[in-house]
């Protein structure tokens, strides 16, 4: 017989009815008395003696939570307990905590449900949320055996912090036992009979009492504001885990969605837009062509303008989702959504276990960055890109071939000319206006910024391949006929427009032309550097005859440039007036050659950037789309990591040092199968995270308190701004105040569990996750090898006691030789060796929601054992526990609506034991 509850919606922390999230007469309830961005309230569970209406079979039991908010009646479902089996007196591992957002009062009550669970596989029957729905689905496989209520202020008032309430059948007589609340504050601890408490291994029993220590502080303080900023809906949950000396440990995990999932797409689409509508407009100003370059350039331009409104289409689209958080996977294939990366969450773990400090674990959860609008048909980024190359060398009738390197290049100088050239003029002008003040000291140091800046100017030129594209355009211009073979002596790496046999084809070959002449360039660029010299010698000479005539007893000037008027500047020309007019034409002569040179600069460079665009059109701007979207779901969240990071570790002197002198590591678990479409997942997933090392960080002070990441720079190398409330800024080393950049080491390790991936091993390939692995593995040795060069001496000794990351290396590497199948190994020790590095820690799968809940719950759990001393007994009811119950269900029911992990049996047998969901907890769903 089933006993069915009476009607409650659905429970998920997310799904408030929405009456319930933002009444106004909320403020006429008392509320708890919270610490910023900590859990409102907080309770374990245990009952007594409960009673079986039958005596069939042992009870395994299960609480079900469920809020009834002041102006309601009707309960909410909140949160349910694991199942603990074959016990009347049940001692419940999941507890129940109330983030800092929840509306929850003292007047609120709440409604506890104790079920006897007689399948377990229909434990998970609360398949959609459906809040305000009143009539739930028939609760299949469990029945009622009575329930209970209190008010939140009772218990926050109760003398022990304790409740003990009767459990009532559902006509409210008969008493079928009690039930405990106990009120639980992190880092308190609780005395109780635990003797019943079940284990992995039945029949083990484990007395417990808390013992108190002081929690020691993990979350910067100072620093809320920017957490607040980029952290969203946190779902929370707690649970306490007998450690191996039979004391208690609290362990809460939360898991929070970012707003940066939106906000860093959006700066990033904006300046792609402004890179493009540049270059385009640069493109536009190349100046006259002859026919076949001209055709060619009104082509790329016909597709570039159209990449470009269809960027400004998709930020158009974006910048309407204000406020949004999170890309659900289901989203995954929509074409306005493509940059913004999938299910991105922080998932953190702290710990508070006895006689050990309090310790916070973060992994940044997200779907493997991946373009599933564009798809997978010819694989991802990795080949395509490798094949687009191979093509584009070897097919260069129509086109000039520059290699990636070059075109990078040809871009870093087009972005330093664009940078170097206004700046150099505002420099020029300073230099001016310290001459019309008559001002040795300010001449001087205006002169200096001025050197320094043409210098980096004149030096930006010095490239074999500014000549050979100066060469390249001027065979390019009307008239512009290539009359002798390439020669490849002058070698830049080109291959001849023309349509030339294909054995002058080659890669190092460059246009001739008898008529022109390579020396102008040289003239054009040595008369800036000429210009500056006559400058540097003028203000030498001004400076020299002013302390002259001074000694002489001349006008004084006062050091601040201000000057007291003498009889001779009465009766001699205003020596202001002489500097400056002496300098002036000067400085317009520097102005004009400069101009001179970027005007022809940006042509030629422009002209290496056409080839680029003109093979393969449109197929080589879907490329650069391909990439960017690529990048973008990464970039987000690369920033969202290093945010975290940096507010849990500024505490930390070293990590602070670390931080400047040797970067960051960034650790990708991959558990993509390299089989049908995730071998292009994988593939995509690769090229994006290699390419996150073209970014950089700046710390810098806030303004405002929720102030987000800036982005800038362009696609070879961006920066990315993060801003700290001024008190924790100001005690930053000055090394990273000043500005200095810093890096981060990204790396990835991919390891396929699930079915496709026995496929992949029996008749696929699984060389792609091979040399993956093998190319990483070397990437983390590098970083490990700056890691112990550039950390301070004594520093370094205590680590080395502490870890062993030599023997972790070896380890590595011997696990990605052996190459055995489904080698989870590796995942782990990359995951160790990342966090011992003081790393941030990433788990993808395609979706982060279902293999990637396996991963970071067994990761967990694996961590309390190893790291906190979880009773070894209790390891799958941990386990189990996380992944029944934990934030990683709730995570799948945000996706899909439904509170079960995409898993079937079958697929189940083909997954490593410990990726294997708790019975009842998977099944089919519609994803
Ligand atoms: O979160 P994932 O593990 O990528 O979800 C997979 C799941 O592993 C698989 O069993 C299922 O058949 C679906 O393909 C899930 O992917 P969705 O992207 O459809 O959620």
């Amino acid at each position: 017989m089933e006993i069915k509850d009476e009607g409650t919606s659905e429970e998920g922390q997310h799904f408030l009815p929405a009456a319930q999230a933002i009444d106004p007469e909320d403020t006429q309830f008392t509320s708890i008395q919270k610490i910023p961005n900590e859990p409102q309230l907080e309770f374990i569970l245990a009952c007594k003696d409960l009673v079986a209406p039958v005596c069939d079979r042992k009870l395994n039991t299960a609480v079900q939570i469920s809020v009834i908010h002041p102006v309601e009646q009707t309960p909410t479902r909140y949160s349910s307990t694991e199942i603990v089996e074959g016990t009347k007196d049940p001692l419940f591992l999941t507890g129940v905590t109330f983030p800092s957002e929840y509306p929850i009062y003292e007047e609120t009550r709440i409604k506890l449900t104790v079920y006897d669970v007689k399948d377990k596989s229909h434990d998970t029957i609360r398949t959609s949320v459906l809040p305000e729905h009143k009539d739930s689905p028939p609760e299949v496989g469990r029945r009622f055996l009575g329930s209970a209520s209190f008010q939140v202020g009772e218990l926050l008032k109760s003398k022990e912090q304790l409740l003990s309430l009767s459990l009532r059948t559902s006509d409210g007589g008969k008493v079928v036992g009690t039930i405990e609340v106990s009120l639980v504050k992190m880092g308190e601890i609780e005395d109780g009979d635990t003797d019943h408490i079940t284990t992995d291994v039945q029949g083990q029993k484990c007395a417990v009492a808390y013992e108190c220590t002081a929690p020691d502080s993990v979350s910067g303080k100072d620093n809320l504001p920017l957490l607040n900023a980029v952290l969203k809906n946190p779902v929370c949950k707690l649970y306490r885990f007998p450690t191996s000396d039979n004391k208690w440990m609290q362990i809460r995990e939360q898991m929070s969605e970012s707003t940066l999932s939106f906000h860093i797409p959006k700066e990033l689409i904006s300046l792609h837009i402004k890179e493009d509508l540049c270059r385009n407009q640069e493109l536009k100003e190349l100046g006259d062509l002859s026919p076949h370059w001209d055709n060619l350039r009104k082509n790329v331009l016909t597709h570039c303008d159209q990449m470009v409104t269809m960027y400004q289409e998709i930020l158009t689209e974006l910048s309407k989702e204000t406020g949004s958080s999170f890309k659900s996977s289901s989203s995954k294939g929509e074409k306005t959504l493509e940059f913004v990366p999938i299910n991105l969450h922080l998932q953190r773990m702290q710990v508070h276990s006895p006689h050990l400090k309090d310790a916070l674990y973060d992994v940044i959860t997200v779907g493997a960055p991946a373009a599933h609008f564009q798809g997978f048909k010819n694989g991802g980024l990795r080949k395509l890109l490798h094949r687009f190359e191979t093509e584009r060398r070897n097919t260069g009738y129509q086109f000039i071939y520059y290699s990636p390197e070059n075109t990078a290049k040809a871009k870093e100088v087009l972005s330093n000319i664009n940078q170097l050239q206004p700046l150099i003029a505002t420099h020029a002008d300073l230099l001016l206006s310290s001459a019309s003040q008559h001002s040795p000291d300010s001449l001087k140091s205006s002169l200096k910024l001025l050197s320094e800046k043409t210098e980096l100017f004149v030096h930006a030129f010095k490239d074999q391949l500014v000549r050979s594209a100066l060469l390249a355009l001027y065979t390019a211009r009307p008239g512009g006929i290539l009359k002798k073979p390439p020669s490849p002596k002058d070698s830049a790496e080109e291959t001849s427009p023309q349509d030339e046999p294909p054995q002058l084809r080659r890669q190092d070959s460059i246009p001739h032309h008898s008529d022109y002449d390579e020396e102008e360039w040289d003239r054009v660029w040595a008369n800036v550097g000429k210009s500056l010299n006559c400058i540097i010698a003028t203000v030498d000479k001004l400076i020299e005859s002013d302390s002259h005539h001074k000694e002489a007893g001349g006008g004084g000037t006062s050091k601040d440039g201000d000057t007291e008027p003498s009889l001779e500047e009465s009766i001699t020309p205003h020596p202001k007036e002489d500097w400056y007019e002496q300098l002036h034409p000067l400085i317009l002569t520097l102005k004009e050659c400069m101009g001179e040179v970027v005007s022809r600069a940006k042509q030629c460079l422009t002209f290496v950037l056409l080839q680029e665009l003109a093979y393969s059109l449109p197929q080589c701007l879907m490329l650069t789309l391909r990439r960017d979207i690529v990048f973008s779901q990464a970039l987000a969240g690369l920033v969202c990591g290093f945010i975290i990071k940096l507010h849990t570790s500024l505490h930390d002197p070293y990590f602070l040092q670390q931080l400047h002198t040797v970067g960051l590591i960034v650790q990708y678990e991959g558990l993509l199968s390299t089989y049908s479409d995730e071998i292009g997942m994988l593939e995509d997933m690769a090229v994006g995270i290699s390419d996150l090392r073209k970014v950089a960080f700046k710390i810098t002070e806030a303004k405002s308190s929720d102030d987000l990441p800036v982005l800038t720079g362009r696609r070879e190398h961006y920066v990315v701004e993060v801003k700290l409330p001024a008190t924790v800024f100001e005690s930053l080393p000055l090394q990273i105040k000043e500005g200095q950049l810093l890096h981060v080491y990204p790396v990835l390790f991919n390891v396929g569990i699930n079915e496709q991936q026995t496929l992949a091993e029996r008749f696929g390939d699984v060389s792609l996750q091979e040399s993956i692995n093998q190319e990483n593995f070397e990437l983390v040795q590098e970083y490990y090898s700056i890691f112990m060069e550039k950390m301070p001496p004594d520093y370094i000794s205590h680590f080395q006691e502490q870890n062993d990351l030599k023997g972790l290396l070896d380890n590595l590497h011997q696990n990605i030789q052996a190459k055995k199948r489904k080698n989870v190994e590796i995942m782990w020790l990359a995951a160790t060796i990342c966090r011992k590095l003081n790393g941030i820690r990433f788990t993808c799968c395609k979706s982060a929601k279902d293999r990637t809940s396996m991963s970071v719950t067994l990761e967990q759990c694996s961590i309390l054992r190893d790291e906190h001393q979880l009773h070894k007994d209790f390891f799958i009811r941990a386990l189990d526990c996380m992944r029944r119950e934990g934030c990683r269900i709730e995570n799948v029911l945000k996706n899909i609506k439904c509170r079960r992990y995409a898993f079937n049996m079958l697929q189940l047998m083909a997954f490593p034991k410990c990726y294997r969901p708790p019975e009842g907890t998977y099944g089919k769903a519609d994803t």
